[in-house]
């Protein structure tokens, strides 16, 4: 049985994880390297919280306890005593890889080691570890207290035990779980992220202004968001990680990021978190 579970990364997708295995009386261990992430990752949550409240979803004393359910930590130690990690820190494989070299060697054997990467071949993060049995991909989707899905991935190794544990904890966690092969971008960023870079060609091209490539998507698809207002909300830098291990895993053309993509992205526009992306939110 999982009982407590190390976050490790606690911007948008780890604190939204982190709220939702406290929500299902989980002992969690939130860590990041940067205490201000922590606080403001901690200050979100509990304002996710009291908007459910305010909803009529959650009994307002319910949160005190699951806010103490959530231990801030700087320190990756403290995560030793934990039945399962999810890393959850920035999409780049050389952060994780490193990520995962230290949490193998400070983590109880028996621990599952999970990535919730939105695009990095799971056998590969395991290869780095002792454990390539225990390590699994697990794909929550943003944001993580409202999405139903979590995408599941076996890497080549992962064995049954560990799928079967990771399986009961998205049904205790009341999400649906889809299960994807271990190729880039799994099922929903293979098809989703290509399309938001498309959007991306269509305003570098001048075929529309941003308004009205998202309204024509909103209001011609149903979508909940635009595409481009979805990438600011996901992260430029995100959404062009995500180009670039499609592209070089399938060195496929049609996967080339979009050049207005790159040069919002150097230009630190990263969407929401920045204040500034396809739109501005300053
Ligand atoms: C990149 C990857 O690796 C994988 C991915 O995640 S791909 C991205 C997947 N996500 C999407 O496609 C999101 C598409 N957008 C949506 O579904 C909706 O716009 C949305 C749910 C984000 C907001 O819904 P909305 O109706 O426009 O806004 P709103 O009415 O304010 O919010 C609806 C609910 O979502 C909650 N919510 C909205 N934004 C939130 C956030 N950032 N964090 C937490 N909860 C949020 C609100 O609290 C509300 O929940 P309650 O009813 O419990 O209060
Ligand atoms: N954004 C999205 O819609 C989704 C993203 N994902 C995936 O989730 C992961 C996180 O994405 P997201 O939350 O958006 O990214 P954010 O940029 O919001 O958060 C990344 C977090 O990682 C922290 N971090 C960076 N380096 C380290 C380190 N060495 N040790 C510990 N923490 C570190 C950052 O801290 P600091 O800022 O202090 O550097 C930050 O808190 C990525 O793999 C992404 O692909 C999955 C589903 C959806």
């Amino acid at each position: 049985m999982i009982r407590k579970v190390g976050v490790l990364g606690a911007g948008q997708m780890g604190s939204g994880i982190a709220q939702v295995l406290a929500r299902y009386e989980t002992e969690v261990l939130l860590y990041d390297i940067a205490q201000p992430q922590l606080d403001r990752a901690l200050a979100g949550i509990a304002k996710n919280l009291d908007r459910q409240v305010q909803k009529g979803e959650l009994a307002a004393e319910a949160v005190q306890q699951i806010l103490k359910r959530i231990v801030a930590t700087q320190k990756m130690d403290d995560l030793s005593g934990c039945d399962l990690a999810i890393e959850a820190v920035t999409e780049k494989e050389s952060l994780k890889l490193e990520i995962f070299r230290q949490l193998d060697k400070v983590v109880k054997k028996d621990a599952i080691l999970a990535s919730n990467t939105s695009s990095i071949p799971i056998t590969r993060i395991a290869a780095v570890t002792g454990r390539q049995d225990k390590v699994i991909g697990m794909h929550f989707m943003n944001p993580v207290p409202v999405m139903k899905l979590v995408e599941v991935i076996r890497g080549l190794a992962t064995s049954d035990e560990t799928f079967a544990a990771t399986s009961s904890l998205v049904a205790r966690l009341q999400k649906e779980m889809a299960v994807s092969a271990d190729y880039p971008g799994f099922i929903v960023n293979r098809i989703l992220i290509p399309m938001i870079n498309e959007a991306a060609f269509a305003l570098f091209e001048g075929i529309a202004t941003v308004e009205d490539i998202d309204k024509a998507m909103k209001l011609g698809t149903n979508q909940p968001m635009g595409p481009l207002t979805l990438a600011d909300f996901i992260g430029l830098d995100t959404c062009l990680a995500i180009m670039e291990v499609l592209y070089q895993g399938f060195k496929d053309p049609k996967y080339r990021p979009c050049p207005l993509l790159v040069k919002k992205v150097e230009a630190g526009y990263l969407g929401r978190k920045s204040g500034r992306g396809f739109y501005n939110y300053a």
